[in-house]
Protein backbone atom coordinates (compact mmCIF):
# COMPACT_ATOMS: atom_id res chain seq x y z
CA UNK A 1 0.00 0.00 0.00
CA UNK A 2 1.28 3.60 -0.76
CA UNK A 3 2.40 5.64 1.67
CA UNK A 4 3.01 9.42 2.23
CA UNK A 5 6.79 10.16 1.21
CA UNK A 6 6.40 14.57 1.41
CA UNK A 7 3.54 15.87 3.07
CA UNK A 8 4.18 19.95 3.09
CA UNK A 9 1.72 22.28 4.54
CA UNK A 10 1.69 25.92 4.05
CA UNK A 11 5.83 25.68 3.45
CA UNK A 12 7.33 29.09 2.94
CA UNK A 13 11.04 29.72 2.22
CA UNK A 14 12.23 34.13 2.90
CA UNK A 15 15.25 34.58 2.63
CA UNK A 16 17.16 38.44 2.44
CA UNK A 17 13.70 39.42 2.63
CA UNK A 18 12.12 37.52 -0.29
CA UNK A 19 10.07 35.26 -0.70
CA UNK A 20 11.37 32.28 -2.48
CA UNK A 21 8.44 29.67 -1.73
CA UNK A 22 4.82 30.98 -0.46
CA UNK A 23 2.38 28.97 1.28
CA UNK A 24 2.85 25.18 -0.91
CA UNK A 25 0.99 22.70 0.26
CA UNK A 26 1.91 19.30 -0.90
CA UNK A 27 1.80 15.67 -0.71
CA UNK A 28 3.92 13.17 -2.82
CA UNK A 29 3.26 9.06 -2.07
CA UNK A 30 5.33 6.24 -2.86
CA UNK A 31 3.43 5.22 -6.09
CA UNK A 32 3.94 8.89 -7.62
CA UNK A 33 5.99 10.13 -9.48
CA UNK A 34 6.35 13.87 -10.22
CA UNK A 35 7.85 16.37 -12.36
CA UNK A 36 8.56 19.93 -11.20
CA UNK A 37 7.99 22.65 -13.77
CA UNK A 38 8.35 26.51 -13.65
CA UNK A 39 10.64 29.72 -15.13
CA UNK A 40 13.86 30.38 -13.93
CA UNK A 41 13.68 31.76 -10.50
CA UNK A 42 10.40 30.36 -9.69
CA UNK A 43 11.43 28.51 -6.72
CA UNK A 44 11.63 24.56 -7.91
CA UNK A 45 15.48 24.04 -6.33
CA UNK A 46 14.15 25.37 -3.23
CA UNK A 47 11.48 23.07 -3.42
CA UNK A 48 13.85 19.92 -3.85
CA UNK A 49 16.33 21.14 -0.86
CA UNK A 50 13.68 21.08 1.31
CA UNK A 51 12.78 17.67 0.25
CA UNK A 52 16.22 16.47 0.35
CA UNK A 53 16.04 17.52 4.26
CA UNK A 54 18.90 20.17 3.43
CA UNK A 55 16.77 22.95 4.00
CA UNK A 56 14.26 24.05 6.77
CA UNK A 57 11.42 25.90 5.56
CA UNK A 58 11.08 29.54 7.34
CA UNK A 59 7.26 28.39 7.69
CA UNK A 60 4.77 25.97 7.85
CA UNK A 61 5.66 22.04 8.07
CA UNK A 62 7.52 19.91 5.95
CA UNK A 63 7.42 15.89 6.38
CA UNK A 64 9.78 13.48 4.60
CA UNK A 65 9.84 10.12 4.92
CA UNK A 66 7.16 10.54 7.49
CA UNK A 67 9.73 12.78 9.70
CA UNK A 68 8.94 16.59 10.88
CA UNK A 69 11.92 18.32 9.80
CA UNK A 70 13.31 21.08 12.48
CA UNK A 71 12.20 17.38 14.95
CA UNK A 72 14.60 14.52 13.05
CA UNK A 73 17.83 13.96 13.30
CA UNK A 74 18.36 14.76 9.17
CA UNK A 75 21.94 13.07 9.44
CA UNK A 76 19.07 9.64 9.72
CA UNK A 77 16.70 10.81 7.47
CA UNK A 78 19.49 11.95 4.30
CA UNK A 79 20.66 8.30 3.73
CA UNK A 80 17.27 7.15 2.71
CA UNK A 81 16.76 10.04 -0.05
CA UNK A 82 18.75 9.69 -3.10
CA UNK A 83 19.54 12.93 -5.07
CA UNK A 84 21.29 13.77 -7.70
CA UNK A 85 22.20 17.18 -8.69
CA UNK A 86 24.60 19.79 -10.57
CA UNK A 87 26.02 20.87 -7.00
CA UNK A 88 26.15 17.27 -6.00
CA UNK A 89 28.28 16.37 -8.67
CA UNK A 90 30.72 19.03 -8.41
CA UNK A 91 31.67 17.50 -5.42
CA UNK A 92 32.67 14.17 -7.02
CA UNK A 93 36.55 13.76 -7.15
CA UNK A 94 36.85 13.97 -10.87
CA UNK A 95 39.67 10.98 -10.66
CA UNK A 96 37.95 9.20 -9.03
CA UNK A 97 36.99 5.59 -10.89
CA UNK A 98 33.24 5.64 -11.98
CA UNK A 99 32.86 2.52 -10.03
CA UNK A 100 33.81 4.02 -6.81
CA UNK A 101 31.81 7.12 -7.38
CA UNK A 102 28.95 4.54 -7.03
CA UNK A 103 30.20 2.58 -4.54
CA UNK A 104 31.36 5.01 -2.07
CA UNK A 105 27.36 6.01 -1.79
CA UNK A 106 26.78 2.94 0.52
CA UNK A 107 29.59 4.45 2.89
CA UNK A 108 27.05 7.36 3.89
CA UNK A 109 24.59 4.10 4.67
CA UNK A 110 26.75 1.57 6.30
CA UNK A 111 29.63 4.57 8.02
CA UNK A 112 32.01 1.83 7.48
CA UNK A 113 33.51 -0.37 5.31
CA UNK A 114 34.35 -4.05 6.04
CA UNK A 115 34.80 -7.48 3.94
CA UNK A 116 31.00 -8.37 3.85
CA UNK A 117 29.87 -5.04 3.35
CA UNK A 118 32.41 -5.01 0.49
CA UNK A 119 31.52 -7.86 -1.28
CA UNK A 120 27.54 -7.08 -1.23
CA UNK A 121 28.05 -3.75 -1.85
CA UNK A 122 30.40 -4.68 -4.69
CA UNK A 123 28.11 -6.57 -6.41
CA UNK A 124 25.28 -3.93 -5.89
CA UNK A 125 27.46 -1.18 -7.41
CA UNK A 126 28.05 -3.70 -10.60
CA UNK A 127 24.09 -4.16 -10.87
CA UNK A 128 23.34 -0.32 -11.06
CA UNK A 129 26.15 0.12 -13.19
CA UNK A 130 25.29 -2.18 -15.58
CA UNK A 131 21.28 -0.91 -15.25
CA UNK A 132 22.58 2.67 -16.14
CA UNK A 133 24.34 1.19 -18.76
CA UNK A 134 27.83 2.35 -17.45
CA UNK A 135 29.62 -1.24 -16.90
CA UNK A 136 31.96 -0.55 -19.82
CA UNK A 137 32.88 2.45 -17.81
CA UNK A 138 33.76 1.16 -14.52
CA UNK A 139 37.21 2.04 -14.25
CA UNK A 140 37.14 5.48 -16.53
CA UNK A 141 37.82 8.44 -14.38
CA UNK A 142 34.85 10.24 -13.69
CA UNK A 143 36.39 13.54 -14.90
CA UNK A 144 36.75 11.63 -18.14
CA UNK A 145 33.19 10.92 -19.15
CA UNK A 146 30.85 13.73 -21.54
CA UNK A 147 28.10 14.86 -20.05
CA UNK A 148 25.30 12.53 -20.62
CA UNK A 149 27.48 9.82 -18.93
CA UNK A 150 28.26 12.17 -15.82
CA UNK A 151 24.31 12.33 -15.60
CA UNK A 152 24.33 8.79 -15.53
CA UNK A 153 26.63 8.02 -13.13
CA UNK A 154 25.16 10.72 -11.11
CA UNK A 155 21.61 8.83 -10.63
CA UNK A 156 23.28 5.41 -10.48
CA UNK A 157 24.88 6.83 -7.25
CA UNK A 158 21.80 7.99 -6.22
CA UNK A 159 20.14 5.15 -6.58
CA UNK A 160 22.92 3.08 -5.01
CA UNK A 161 21.58 2.90 -1.71
CA UNK A 162 18.03 2.08 -2.61
CA UNK A 163 16.59 5.41 -1.40
CA UNK A 164 12.90 5.71 -0.63
CA UNK A 165 12.68 9.07 -2.08
CA UNK A 166 14.68 10.04 -5.34
CA UNK A 167 15.17 13.60 -6.41
CA UNK A 168 16.56 14.62 -9.50
CA UNK A 169 17.24 18.61 -10.23
CA UNK A 170 17.28 18.84 -14.10
CA UNK A 171 19.42 15.37 -14.63
CA UNK A 172 19.12 16.51 -18.57
CA UNK A 173 20.44 19.79 -18.42
CA UNK A 174 23.06 20.27 -20.98
CA UNK A 175 22.62 16.92 -22.90
CA UNK A 176 22.88 16.78 -26.60
CA UNK A 177 19.44 15.17 -27.95
CA UNK A 178 20.86 11.09 -27.93
CA UNK A 179 22.12 11.35 -24.69
CA UNK A 180 18.95 13.36 -23.58
CA UNK A 181 16.71 10.30 -25.17
CA UNK A 182 18.78 7.53 -23.98
CA UNK A 183 18.71 9.05 -20.03
CA UNK A 184 15.04 9.74 -20.59
CA UNK A 185 14.55 6.40 -21.70
CA UNK A 186 16.54 4.56 -18.74
CA UNK A 187 14.93 7.19 -16.43
CA UNK A 188 11.24 5.28 -17.96
CA UNK A 189 12.08 2.04 -17.71
CA UNK A 190 13.26 2.84 -13.76
CA UNK A 191 10.05 4.83 -13.59
CA UNK A 192 7.68 2.27 -14.73
CA UNK A 193 9.80 -1.02 -13.65
CA UNK A 194 7.43 -1.34 -10.44
CA UNK A 195 10.69 -1.45 -8.67
CA UNK A 196 11.17 2.34 -8.52
CA UNK A 197 10.78 4.24 -5.31
CA UNK A 198 8.67 8.10 -5.12
CA UNK A 199 10.40 10.53 -7.45
CA UNK A 200 10.83 14.21 -7.98
CA UNK A 201 12.35 15.64 -11.00
CA UNK A 202 12.94 19.15 -11.47
CA UNK A 203 13.00 20.33 -14.98
CA UNK A 204 12.46 23.05 -17.71
CA UNK A 205 11.16 20.99 -20.33
CA UNK A 206 8.02 18.88 -21.24
CA UNK A 207 10.37 16.58 -23.13
CA UNK A 208 12.06 15.83 -20.59
CA UNK A 209 9.46 13.77 -18.96
CA UNK A 210 10.33 10.23 -19.14
CA UNK A 211 7.18 7.48 -19.16
CA UNK A 212 5.97 6.35 -16.19
CA UNK A 213 5.75 9.64 -14.51
CA UNK A 214 2.20 10.66 -12.74
CA UNK A 215 2.48 13.75 -11.29
CA UNK A 216 3.23 17.41 -12.34
CA UNK A 217 3.66 20.55 -9.42
CA UNK A 218 3.88 23.91 -11.72
CA UNK A 219 5.70 26.84 -9.71
CA UNK A 220 5.90 30.59 -10.57
CA UNK A 221 7.12 33.03 -8.19
CA UNK A 222 7.15 30.57 -5.23
CA UNK A 223 3.11 29.64 -5.39
CA UNK A 224 1.74 26.21 -6.75
CA UNK A 225 -0.11 27.39 -10.17
CA UNK A 226 -1.20 23.74 -10.06
CA UNK A 227 -0.50 20.52 -8.96
CA UNK A 228 -1.99 16.59 -9.29
CA UNK A 229 -1.85 13.49 -12.20
CA UNK A 230 -1.18 15.11 -15.31
CA UNK A 231 -4.65 14.47 -16.99
CA UNK A 232 -5.36 17.97 -14.01
CA UNK A 233 -1.65 19.84 -14.07
CA UNK A 234 -0.13 19.29 -16.97
CA UNK A 235 -2.09 21.38 -19.35
CA UNK A 236 -1.83 23.71 -21.66
CA UNK A 237 -3.68 26.24 -19.90
CA UNK A 238 -1.67 25.21 -16.56
CA UNK A 239 1.67 25.96 -18.72
CA UNK A 240 0.35 29.24 -19.94
CA UNK A 241 -0.68 30.61 -16.89
CA UNK A 242 2.87 29.25 -15.14
CA UNK A 243 4.92 30.66 -17.66
CA UNK A 244 3.27 33.89 -18.69
CA UNK A 245 2.56 33.03 -22.55
CA UNK A 246 0.30 30.56 -24.77
CA UNK A 247 1.33 27.44 -24.68
CA UNK A 248 0.70 24.44 -27.09
CA UNK A 249 0.96 21.10 -25.66
CA UNK A 250 0.64 17.55 -27.53
CA UNK A 251 1.44 14.47 -25.76
CA UNK A 252 2.34 11.09 -27.88
CA UNK A 253 2.77 7.72 -26.28
CA UNK A 254 3.34 9.30 -22.93
CA UNK A 255 6.37 11.46 -23.81
CA UNK A 256 5.24 15.55 -24.03
CA UNK A 257 5.85 18.57 -26.26
CA UNK A 258 5.51 22.17 -25.64
CA UNK A 259 5.81 25.36 -27.70
CA UNK A 260 4.31 28.79 -28.55
CA UNK A 261 0.72 28.87 -29.57
N1 LIG B 1 20.12 32.08 -0.15
C1 LIG B 1 19.37 32.89 -0.91
N2 LIG B 1 19.24 34.20 -0.63
C2 LIG B 1 18.49 35.01 -1.39
N3 LIG B 1 17.81 34.60 -2.48
C3 LIG B 1 17.90 33.31 -2.81
C4 LIG B 1 18.66 32.39 -2.05
N4 LIG B 1 18.55 31.16 -2.65
C5 LIG B 1 17.75 31.34 -3.72
N5 LIG B 1 17.36 32.63 -3.83
C6 LIG B 1 16.47 33.17 -4.85
O1 LIG B 1 15.25 32.44 -4.79
C7 LIG B 1 14.68 32.33 -6.07
C8 LIG B 1 14.37 30.87 -6.37
O2 LIG B 1 15.58 30.13 -6.51
P1 LIG B 1 15.58 28.60 -6.99
O3 LIG B 1 17.01 28.25 -7.26
O4 LIG B 1 14.84 27.79 -6.03
O5 LIG B 1 14.76 28.72 -8.34
P2 LIG B 1 14.61 27.69 -9.55
O6 LIG B 1 13.18 27.65 -9.88
O7 LIG B 1 15.28 26.41 -9.22
O8 LIG B 1 15.41 28.47 -10.68
P3 LIG B 1 16.21 27.93 -11.98
O9 LIG B 1 15.16 27.36 -12.88
O10 LIG B 1 16.80 29.18 -12.55
O11 LIG B 1 17.22 26.94 -11.53
C9 LIG B 1 15.68 32.96 -7.04
O12 LIG B 1 15.24 34.25 -7.35
C10 LIG B 1 16.98 32.99 -6.25
O13 LIG B 1 17.78 34.08 -6.64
Amino acid sequence: MASTVLQFRDVSVVRDGNTILDGIDWTVASDERWVILGPNGAGKTTLLQIAAAAMHPTKGEAEVLAESLGKVDVFELRPMIGFASTAMARKIPRNETVLDVVLTAAYSVTGRWNEEYEEIDLRRAQRVLKEWRLEQFADRRFGSLSDGEQKRVQIARSVMTDPELLLLDEPAASLDLGAREELVGLLGGYASSGASPAIVMVTHHVEEIPQGFTHALLLADGKIQAAGPFAEALTAEHLTATFGLPIELTETNGRYAARAA
